[in-house]
């Protein structure tokens, strides 16, 4: 499948590459207001196919993302060291305007895949803008946060990230929702895995890792500037999931009619992803604790759509 990446700084340059490392496309076009930065980009990553399988990865203009099935957006500002990415929303809003415009007019046909902050409200600006169905405006949500919990998880009950089965839902950002109460380590419930293994899983050693995956972006920006290759694995991941018509089942973000009350709120919830996109959301079991947290999540994210209905 061709991809299309608008948006070739640090987050589009390390999706094309988790990509053509992954062979997740069969051709990969980077598009940015500075051509420089996507040719130099495109020119790199492309030197890496050769270890990898066959694809062409190149940079070109709008008309050259004729015929792409995903296009990814991750142009605009990022955060400076301690910027909330709601503080984003202004600026990339008004960015949104122009990239969603430009390319209604050579790939209406796409599913789009939103990584620019705040990811959720940028979704809802995608699928406002556009005029597309929910399903095929994604955002990669909590994807990443949801990676996050199961490396921080699964470091410390000692078992691979892969076989923690644990989600991070509503925002990402401040305000989203780590849902400890169904979280599994293979098919047994985390609280009784640790107690098998003699681990102790307090509600420190929880409030501890919470915090660890709420402020991980905080810490990797104050780091070095910003986060990248572990989003560019996540957007990986859910083209590989829409190209391959996998079904899987990803924590990402689209329009969502109704959650906790709060009704058209873009967030994440645990949704089947395949070739027509979205094909179906999970409404998992939660505490209450955490009902109250994702309509919290929910109340916020929609408090600020209007934003975007002015941009
Ligand atoms: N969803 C997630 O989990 C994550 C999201 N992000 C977000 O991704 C976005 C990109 O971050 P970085 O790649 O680090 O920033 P960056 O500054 O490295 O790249 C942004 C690129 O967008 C381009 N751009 C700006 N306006 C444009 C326009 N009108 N048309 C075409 N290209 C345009 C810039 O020239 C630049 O190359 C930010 O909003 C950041 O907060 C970052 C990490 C994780
Ligand atoms: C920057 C960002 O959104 C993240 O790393 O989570």
């Amino acid at each position: 499948m061709k991809i299309g990446i608008v948006g070739s700084g640090m987050v589009g340059s390390a999706a094309a590459y988790a990509m053509a490392l992954r062979g997740s496309a069969s051709e990969i076009v980077l598009v940015d207001r500075n051509a420089d930065l996507a040719s130099a980009h495109a020119q790199d990553i492309s030197h890496a196919v050769p270890f990898a399988d066959p694809m062409v990865v190149r940079a070109g203009d709008y008309a050259d993302l004729a015929g792409a099935g995903i296009v990814v957006i991750s142009a605009g500002v990022n955060q400076q060291p301690g910027e909330t990415r709601l503080a984003l929303l202004g600026r990339n809003a008004a960015v949104f305007r122009e990239v969603v415009g430009a390319l209604m007019k050579v790939v209406p046909d796409a599913i789009y895949l939103v990584a620019s902050n705040p990811v959720d409200l940028m979704t809802y600006a995608v699928q406002r803008f556009s005029g597309l169905p929910t399903e095929r405006v994604i955002g990669s949500g909590t994807i990443l946060d949801t990676a996050r919990f199961r490396v921080l998880l699964g470091d410390y009950l000692g078992i691979a990230p892969s076989s923690v089965h644990a989600y991070v839902l509503g925002e990402h950002g401040d305000s989203e929702v780590a849902v400890w109460s169904s979280a599994m380590a293979g098919n047994v419930p985390i609280a009784e895995f640790a107690t098998q293994t003699g681990q102790h899983l307090t509600d420190e050693k929880r409030s501890e890792i919470t915090d660890a995956v709420r402020n991980a972006a905080y810490t990797i920006i104050s780091g070095k500037g910003s986060t990248y290759y572990g989003i560019g694995a996540g957007l990986a991941r859910i083209v590989e999931a829409i190209a391959g018509d996998e079904r899987a089942v990803l924590s990402v973000s689209t329009v969502t009619e109704e959650v906790e009350g709060v009704n058209a709120v873009p967030l994440s919830l645990p949704r089947i992803v395949g070739a027509k996109g979205i094909m179906a959301e999970l409404r998992p079991d939660l505490d209450e604790g955490e009902r109250a947290a994702l309509r919290k999540s929910a109340e916020t994210i929609a408090g600020l759509k209007g934003a975007i209905d002015s941009a």
